[in-house]
């Protein structure tokens, strides 16, 4: 089932008269309600593939199609959470939120039903209570949180995930991890997610793709996780698919792509 299509794209960046290519021939289909995750060493060009579905960064060469639509430019059915929250520091966590609802349901929604919406996806995050605090006055795990919140009241059809709990604290970067799961499983909404963590890209995946060593990365190989939902972090420590998946991850990125560090 084809809902989002990344169609040979390739992807190079001009600085002066000098050419990068960063991507190259990436092609990906994805389903709807599908939670995916891409891994690769520093540098192979992971944001630069979450941007282009984004549409913050053009292609230069293929496309992405989403519901066979092309996409080329941001828009709010494609919401980003992004690793540093990017929460706006002088309104309060609802103000955050509200700034997204407002600018999607500004015209569809009543004020009311724009409240209770910003109200439902912060207590979806356990936030609600701390809806007049600003950014400095909560945690990095909060902060977080009210990011997924804010993308979430977008009512997006994939929510792009860019390392969001890289960090985060090991304990924190579980409850999170465990949050995410439960929003998937409620919402059944269309999650891609870059990680470095072996560990978070098995727990949560459906499939995740990893990439090449740039420059010129492609998509090396893409791993289903065939472990059943919902996923207890505890039971799957012995479990033998999880094992199977980590190791086929952890083989991937230290034999047989090895990151080697530029001189
Ligand atoms: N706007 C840009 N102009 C020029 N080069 C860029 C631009 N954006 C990214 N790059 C280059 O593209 C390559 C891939 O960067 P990208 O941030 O996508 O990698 P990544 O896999 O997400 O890295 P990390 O895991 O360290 O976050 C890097 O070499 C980077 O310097």
């Amino acid at each position: 089932m084809s809902y989002l299509k990344i169609d040979h794209v390739d992807k190079r960046f001009q600085r002066g008269t000098a050419t990068t290519e960063v991507l190259k021939d990436i092609n990906l289909v994805i389903g709807k309600g599908e939670y995916v995750s891409v891994i690769g060493h520093s540098g192979c060009g992971k944001s630069t593939l979450l941007n282009i579905i984004a549409g913050l960064t053009p292609v230069s060469a293929g496309a992405v199609l989403l519901e066979g639509k092309e996409v080329n430019s941001p828009g709010p059915e494609r919401a980003v959470v992004f690793q540093n929250h990017s929460l706006l520091p002088w309104l309060t966590v609802y103000d955050n939120v509200a700034l997204a609802v407002n600018k999607v349901f500004g015209r569809q929604k009543s004020k009311a039903e724009r409240h209770d919406w910003i109200m439902h996806n912060l207590d979806l995050v356990q936030m609600g209570h701390a809806k007049d605090k600003r950014p400095a006055e909560i945690s990095g795990g909060m902060k977080q949180r009210v990011g997924i919140a804010r993308g979430l009241a977008m009512e997006p059809k994939i929510l792009l995930l860019d390392e969001p709990f890289g960090a985060l604290d090991a304990l924190t970067r579980a409850h999170l991890q465990d949050s995410i799961m439960q929003i998937h499983a409620a919402l059944g909404n269309t999650m891609i997610m870059i990680t470095h963590d072996v560990d978070e890209a098995v727990l949560l995946s459906d499939r995740i793709v990893m990439m090449t060593n740039g420059p010129s990365a492609r998509i090396g190989e893409v791993l289903d996780v065939r472990l059943e939902r919902p996923r207890k972090r505890l039971d799957l420590v012995a479990d033998r698919t999880y094992i199977a998946a980590r190791e086929a991850v952890l083989k991937f990125l230290y034999e047989r792509h090895r990151f080697v560090e530029a001189a």
